[in-house]
């Protein structure tokens, strides 16, 4: 009987189930590959070897033949077997040449969005199995907890042979729920024992197999990230003989007793390649590179396993100020276009390991392995642009922490537990800091081993990271078993800033477009503020119709800035309002041009008019006439009252007198200023511009300036030293003749009849 999961979707209905394949093309191992002396990934991957140190090619039949000698580059040659087309980080390039586009983009995602994508979903559950005698035993029991940033997994191996044999009880028990309790630990009331309860994202009981780990630790999601870009790191964690090295990579020897080739034994890197590989091919639209290295921490010396060489040289650990983390100078990558490419890496580097044996593990590891895999995928964007995403994956095995009494270790296997330990330390050092949520800004000692330095991008920076304790059930382990599960809840508090790491190019072509974005908004908000007409989606009748509306109205003002940033339709369209509003000021110029000459003219004619009449009334009307005629000012003239009986053509000191003779005016005379009035009048209904010429007539309009001539009756009189209404007029009409505006067709059509009233109407600018 299966009891239903809660939370897992899809339990494995039988223990053991092989790997699944999915739909990735896998093409089989051929079997010489595995009794290769050469110890390459195999013969036909011999080609385009390069020497390590020169960079040239080497025959296949002059290589010392440790690594896997496929597309090997060197460092400074950079050459490599293109895969792809974006370059690729060959050996001894500084990762900056590939990860210094850490560029935290739009498409970063947050840490919450990062848990939830790294989770499944936040519920406890557990999944339960039949196991070989018939009996229900339990395998995982999970509690997703909100707010992690390291996924952290513990992982329970049975209890070994040794162990059973020895009677050492099993000390771990579990609750559920994501939860493990220790019993037998001591310190309880009393001097007598205690339990102590930890709860982690996921627990594997011992029954869970290898495709457990897979499915429920959240590797797989881990796989995604990193296709996606994202840098990721899955380590295990725990002491000597606890089930790393197996859960990692399986049992020992499994690759060199050609077996089948996929084995349930085989562990997370095996089938989180096959993964790999099934995920890419879902993706047929992007193109991409892989790329694998593989390294050795050994007595705090970085050796390559992909070419150790036969003096084992280390390798520096470098800091590269550009990607803002250590690198290792001169490591190996290899170009793996299959599966098998990524597979022979592992078998090659498992290979060249340190192993060792002592009194707690046959098959110990006597040094951390960093399996590195960069992914990088290009996918075609607008304007045949690719766009590049580097992810990565680490799978890092540390080696076991070691109570040198326990495990007998002496001479060499004493100095590589020294320095295990010593290293694991700086390790529980940097994760105590780091978890320590208190205080704010405290030094991190990554600096104090090579392994935390390589490690310290995926412990707080910006990776994802699956951790996966291993501990063992066993009594005499008890006390180990206590410290790994305390800096795993201790790494479960770590904080990382995870972000997709990016080609500068994405980044570059990202931020373009959001400043395209950007300028396009805001040279909207701009046309808008300036009312600049946008043609660009209109038809030619909406343009023309656009552009008839504007030339109505003033040209937009706009700053020389403004202008700068307009585009260039606008600009078109700009020119072409203020060339139409040029052209209908230079006609009004014209005719204006044309009024002041026929004023001038019908200024002429009516002041020889007015002395031809004064002439006639002198010789019919002789003196008495006073002496000095008064010249009325414009100012004077427009205070006077239309409808008092003052205003007359005539400024005669006896007004009275005037009038009276006025009425004895010849009648000739009468008639013909009848005639000139009467016309005038009739002309002077409306102004060119439409507007009313009774102006006169209202109390606030403008006056009818009636002008009379300047002449006195001596001829050297005030004309020549006093200026005139006229003369002012005439000034004011040829200095300024743009400021005023003059009803210039009425006064052509006056000139027509031949009658130049001595009215003219003036009018202000601003009230045409
Ligand atoms: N889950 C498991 N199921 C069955 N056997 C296991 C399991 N885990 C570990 N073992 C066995 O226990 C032994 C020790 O495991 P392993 O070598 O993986 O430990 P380790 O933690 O890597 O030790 P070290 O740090 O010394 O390398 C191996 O023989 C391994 O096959």
């Amino acid at each position: 009987m299966v009891t239903k999961p809660n939370s897992f979707k899809t339990p494995p209905t039988s223990r053991g189930n092989s790997p699944s394949r999915g739909n990735t093309t896998i093409r089989s191992r051929s079997p010489s590959r595995s009794t290769n002396n050469n110890r390459g990934i195999s013969p036909s991957k011999q080609k385009n070897s390069t020497n390590p140190k020169n960079g040239e090619k080497e025959p296949p039949s002059t290589r010392t033949g440790r690594s896997p000698n496929r597309n090997r580059t060197t460092p400074n040659a950079g050459t490599q077997r293109n895969v792809g087309k974006s370059p690729v980080r060959s050996r001894g390039t500084s990762p900056s040449s590939k990860s210094t586009a850490s560029i935290s983009t739009n498409g970063t995602m947050g840490s919450s969005e990062v848990n939830k994508r790294f989770r499944r979903p936040s519920e406890s559950g557990s999944i339960e199995r039949l196991d070989e005698d018939n009996n229900l035993r339990r395998i995982i029991t999970s509690y997703n907890q909100d707010g992690d940033n390291i996924n952290v997994v513990v992982r329970v191996r049975p209890l070994s042979k040794k162990e059973i044999k020895s009677v050492d009880n099993n000390v771990v028990q579990f609750p559920g729920n994501g939860q493990i309790l220790i019993t037998d630990v001591p310190g309880g009331s009393g001097g007598g024992l205690k339990t102590k309860l930890f709860s982690y994202n996921v627990v594997f009981e011992p029954a869970a197999t290898q495709e457990d780990v897979l499915q429920y630790s959240g590797m797989k999601r881990l796989i995604e990230m990193a296709v996606e870009g994202f840098r990721c790191t899955c380590f295990c964690y725990g002491q000597t003989g606890s089930g790393k090295t197996h859960t990692l990579t399986g049992p020992p020897g499994l690759f060199g007793l050609k077996k089948t080739p996929y084995s349930d034994a085989h562990g997370l890197v095996f089938r989180s390649f096959m993964y790999l590989f099934q995920k890419l091919q879902e993706q047929p639209d992007k193109h991409f590179i892989l790329k694998a290295s593989y390294l050795e921490i050994y007595n705090e010396k970085v050796i390559d396993l992909l070419n150790p060489g036969s003096a084992r040289k280390p390798l520096a650990v470098r800091w590269s100020k550009k990607a803002r983390g250590f690198f290792v100078e001169n490591l190996f990558t290899v170009d793996c276009e299959e599966l098998d490419d990524l597979i022979a890496v592992l078998e090659e580097g498992l290979r060249n390991r340190s192993v060792g044996r002592h009194n707690m593990n046959e098959y110990s590891s006597r040094s951390h392995t960093i399996l590195t895999v960069h992914i990088t995928s290009e996918q075609p964007a607008e304007n045949g642009v690719f766009i590049s995403r580097t992810g990565k994956i680490n799978f890092v095995d540390l080696a076991g922490s070691e109570m040198t009494k326990k495990t007998q270790s002496e001479g060499k296997t004493l100095e590589e537990a020294n320095n295990i330990n010593k290293s694991l330390m700086v390790l529980g050092y940097c994760i105590s800091s780091l978890s320590d949520t208190k205080k704010k800004i405290c030094h991190i000692p990554y600096r104090d081993s090579k392994l935390t330095k390589l490690l310290a991008d995926s412990l707080a920076g910006n990776g994802v990271t699956l951790m996966i304790a291993c501990i063992s059930p066993a009594k005499s382990n008890l006390c180990e078993t206590l410290n790994t599960l305390r800096y795993a809840a201790r790494a479960k508090r770590i904080r990382t800033k995870p972000i997709v790491v990016m080609d500068p190019r994405e980044a570059l072509i990202l931020s373009l477009k959001r400043e395209v974005d950007v300028l396009q908004n805001e040279n909207e908000h701009l046309r808008t503020a300036l009312h600049v007409y946008s043609t660009s989606n209109l038809s030619s009748d909406d343009k023309n119709a656009g552009l008839d509306n504007l030339i109505g109205h003033s040209p937009p003002h706009v700053d020389l800035e403004e202008l700068a940033k307009m585009e260039g339709h606008e600009l078109v369209e700009l020119v072409r309002i203020y060339v139409k509003e040029n052209d209908i000021l230079r006609k009004e110029n014209v005719e204006l041009y044309s009024s002041r000459d026929i004023l001038q003219r019908d200024h002429e004619l009516v002041c020889r008019e007015n002395e031809r009449l004064l002439k006639k009334l002198e010789e019919l009307n002789p003196p008495p006439l006073s002496s000095g005629r008064q010249t009325l000012s414009a100012d004077a003239l427009n205070s006077i009252d239309d409808n008092s009986p003052t205003t007359n053509f005539w400024s005669n000191s006896d007004q009275k007198k005037s009038t009276d003779t006025n009425k004895e005016m010849p009648e000739f005379i009468q008639k013909r200023m009848d005639k000139r009035l009467g016309n005038r009048g009739k002309d002077m209904n409306m102004t060119p511009r439409g507007r009313p010429s009774s102006w006169d007539d209202k109390p606030n309009g403008p006056k009818i300036v009636r002008i009379k001539s300047s002449k006195s009756d001596d001829s050297s009189g005030s004309r020549n030293k006093e200026p005139t209404k006229q003369n002012s007029l005439q000034s004011e009409l040829g200095e300024s003749s743009q400021e005023r505006r003059f009803s210039m067709a009425k006064a052509k059509e006056m000139d027509k009849d031949g009658v130049f009233g001595s009215a003219i109407t003036l009018t202000d600018e601003e009230d045409l």
